[in-house]
């Protein structure tokens, strides 16, 4: 049995860290292990210019630990309104790495996304012609479809389109959470990659809902039926490199969650590699964590690898009950119970 495993530094496609008093409880959650992490923009007001990304990116670098380096990469939000100009200053900005497209009522904050995908093929083009990846949440909105069918349908009504209509595109499907998309990320041409978060790898409906619900397993795309689960797993340790890390850290307070009608994330940046660790460890792959989490991510943003590297051993550890939030309280994903890897070195030796 392995006991202990050394990565190199891994980086996070996709982690919400809000804004104001939040930041440095979610940004040293996120710097412990993480040189890197694609920042999602759905603040309020959402993050639609290169200069509200810039002031944002001020206020996370503020909030950074003494001593960190972590490094936010800025994500521009699509509206039906985004300027192909906006587009062409974000690439040039060097910060602004992605566009992110939230369909209009699709997750939290998504009110000012796009409505139709159509509105903003302009901007696709542009995005297309300078390099910039466009990053997706990936489910209809209509409320006649179930939300169980919802990412399936976004992929054969808008995504199968899109990347036929845009073959130089670069496009991260993220936080996948059906054999579907796996299937159809595998598929798709190289310029197709898909985020995969611990909680999918983890936990499938049952653990939501089964003998109780359980708002803390609730999140957008929700968990799926354990064949999914499986498929998930079976993509994120398969060494392909069009599957990479994206923890969807979406923190919420506790009295947003435990409502009667509650918020959709889950939060796992205070243990997100531990996370990972133990899902690739039930598919005996945990050599197949390092690709995942440090290398296949930077490779499809053309960014380079990190240098350092993080130590992870196992020694079995219990998750806080609850961490401070701001002035309110937060249940992390697993609250109380045992992880079985624990991180050795702390990102002081960066
Ligand atoms: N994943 C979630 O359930 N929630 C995210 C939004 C998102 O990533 O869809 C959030 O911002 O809270
Ligand atoms: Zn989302
Ligand atoms: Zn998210």
């Amino acid at each position: 049995m392995t006991e202990r495993l050394t990565l190199l530094r891994p980086d996070d496609w996709h982690i919400h860290l809000r804004d104001g008093e939040l930041l440095p409880f979610t940004v040293a959650d996120a710097a412990r292990v993480f040189a890197r992490a694609i920042v999602m923009p759905n603040l309020l007001p959402p993050v639609c210019t290169v200069q509200q990304a810039a002031a944002y990116r001020q206020r996370i670098l503020a909030a950074r630990p003494t001593g960190s380096t972590f490094e936010p990469l800025m994500v521009l939000y699509l509206t039906d309104n985004t300027s192909p100009d906006e587009i062409r200053s974000a690439k040039a900005s060097g910060f602004v790495h992605a566009a992110k497209l939230y369909p209009a009522g699709a997750t939290t904050h998504s009110a000012a996304g796009v409505t139709q995908i159509d509105h903003i093929f302009a901007v696709l083009e542009v995005m297309s012609e300078v390099g910039l990846p466009l990053l997706l949440h990936g489910e209809v909105t209509r409320a006649e479809v179930d939300i169980f069918d919802r990412e399936k349908r976004f992929i054969d009504e808008q995504l199968s389109r899109v990347v036929e209509r845009f073959p130089g595109l670069k496009i991260v499907f993220e936080h996948i959470t059906t054999a579907d998309a796996a299937a159809f990320v595998r598929a798709a041409p190289d310029t197709v990659g898909a985020t995969i978060t611990a909680h999918h790898l983890l936990y499938n409906r049952n653990h939501m809902l089964a003998g109780g619900i359980r708002p803390h397993f609730y999140c957008l795309p929700i968990l799926k039926r354990n064949v999914h689960q499986e498929a998930l797993l079976d993509a994120a340790t398969s060494g392909n490199p069009k599957f990479f890390l994206g923890t969807d850290s979406a923190p919420h307070a506790r009295h947003t969650k435990e409502t009667a009608c509650g918020c959709a994330g889950c939060y796992t940046a205070y243990a997100a590699i531990e996370l990972y660790a133990e899902a690739f460890e039930q598919r005996a792959a945990l050599a197949k964590l390092e690709g995942f989490a440090s290398r296949f991510g930077a490779d499809f943003y053309g960014l380079a690898h990190n240098r350092q590297t993080i130590t992870l051993v196992r020694e079995p550890w219990t998750a806080p009950a609850i961490l401070p939030f701001d002035s309110h309280c937060l249940i992390p994903l697993r609250a109380g119970e045992t992880l079985n890897w624990r991180l050795l070195e702390q990102p002081c030796d960066r």
